[in-house]
């Protein structure tokens, strides 16, 4: 099959996907801009698979349209839509070599031979495999088969790049070498990539921009900066890493911020959601927006009083737990204060978000939940 031209927009119109009463994505819409790395985020079941498949062409949509440049794609078979995926287990051919591997696809889609030897070797050049060529996949590394997996897309030079969840099979070290990795070569390439992930910060560290899904739902799009400072509702807030989230009672809301109740703790926030007075909410309060204050330490406003429950040094910092009551409060500080000792914690009011709550519960209380029945 002939290479076809590179897009200037990839665009998503209510593209949805239901299995018999089931909905596994509903209303998606997008419109990726040529060279862009897009993260699909959103934890287990919230349709991320789901939205890469119905791109791919392996699952077909039941709403909605894919068009590339204006035209329709989702009316095509796969091989037509000449985008390119990389799968979480690599699904390499376990008795070709490396080579082979990278060649076979060139092949399948009749690039003339003398193009062959050149493009397999830049691809893996690109992902420093050259001199492993004559191996097998099961004499590589986890790393390096998932190199493998990539220089087989690079090769290709596909319009479009897919990649599900590519580094979840690698440990920790290597999961941040290949981050890297996958971010220079884009940056050399160029090429358009949609990634997904459940990592906030696997996301965060390589997206343009990030789209959060939630059952099945955009919950936001938007960049890195974007959705770390405001996400747009409690639910973005809980999944990027806002780990304390207080149900709170509206108590007034005025120019300079909103006033809500939390038990005995009452704090002003900001709001990033219209909520009334009397309305239920949600605060959403990163550890490091937590700071243990002095006691003679202006302005008093927007503290609370807790006991040190957990500390833990996590290199240049620790992070605490501290109680109120039942409530739990995470820290993260650059002193360690002694387990047992009260501390006065302050929080900026333009770092206190609040948020419109519909009562149902996060992912820490579900995982609770379910842990308890
Ligand atoms: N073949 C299928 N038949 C029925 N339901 C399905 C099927 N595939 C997915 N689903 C459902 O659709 C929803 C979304 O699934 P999907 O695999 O897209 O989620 P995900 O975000 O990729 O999750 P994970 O990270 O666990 O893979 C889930 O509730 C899932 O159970």
């Amino acid at each position: 099959m002939a290479r076809q031209a590179r897009f200037e927009t990839l665009e998503l119109r209510g593209v949805g996907r239901t299995y018999g009463s089931q909905v596994a994505l509903t209303g998606l819409d997008l419109t990726v801009r040529a060279g862009e790395f897009i993260a699909l985020l959103g934890p287990s079941g919230c349709g991320k698979s789901t939205a890469l498949n119905c791109l791919a062409g392996l699952i077909p949509l039941t709403d909605g349209q894919i068009l590339v440049d204006g035209a329709r794609v989702d009316t095509e078979p796969a091989e037509r839509r000449d985008f390119g995926m990389v799968f979480q287990n690599y699904a390499l051919f376990p008795h070709m070599s490396v080579w082979k591997n990278v060649s076979f696809g060139l092949e399948m889609h009749k690039v003339p031979r003398r193009d062959i030897t050149p493009r397999v070797e830049r691809a893996l050049d690109l992902v420093h495999l050259r001199e492993h060529a004559r191996k097998l996949p099961a004499q590589l590394s986890g790393g390096q088969q998932q190199r493998v997996a990539i220089a087989r897309v690079i090769a290709l030079e596909p319009r479009l790049v897919l990649m599900d969840e590519p580094l979840s099979n690698l440990d920790a070290k290597l999961r941040l070498e290949m981050r890297t990795e996958i971010r220079r070569l884009h940056q050399e390439l160029g090429l358009t990539t949609i990634y997904v992930t459940h990592d906030q910060e696997e996301a965060l560290s390589m997206a343009d921009r990030l789209v959060v899904l939630r059952d099945g739902r955009v919950q936001q799009v938007g960049t890195p900066e974007e959705l770390h400072d405001e996400p747009a509702n409690w639910h973005v807030a809980d999944f990027m890493g806002f780990r304390n989230l207080l149900e709170a009672t509206v108590e007034a809301v005025r120019d300079d911020g909103v006033v809500v109740a939390a038990g005995d703790i009452r704090l002003t926030g900001r709001a990033l959601e219209e909520v009334t007075a009397g309305g239920r909410a949600r605060v959403a309060i990163r550890p490091d927006d937590l700071r243990i204050a002095g006691p003679d330490e202006e302005p008093a406003e927007n503290r609370v009083r807790a006991v040190v429950r957990v500390v833990e040094y996590r290199g240049r910092e620790f992070a605490l737990e501290a109680t109120l009551g039942e409530r739990v409060l995470h820290v993260r500080s650059a002193v360690a204060p002694a387990v047992g000792e009260t501390v006065e914690l302050a929080v900026d009011p333009s770092r206190a978000l609040v948020y419109r709550d519909e009562g149902q519960p996060s992912q820490v209380e579900e995982a609770l939940a379910e842990a308890t029945a």
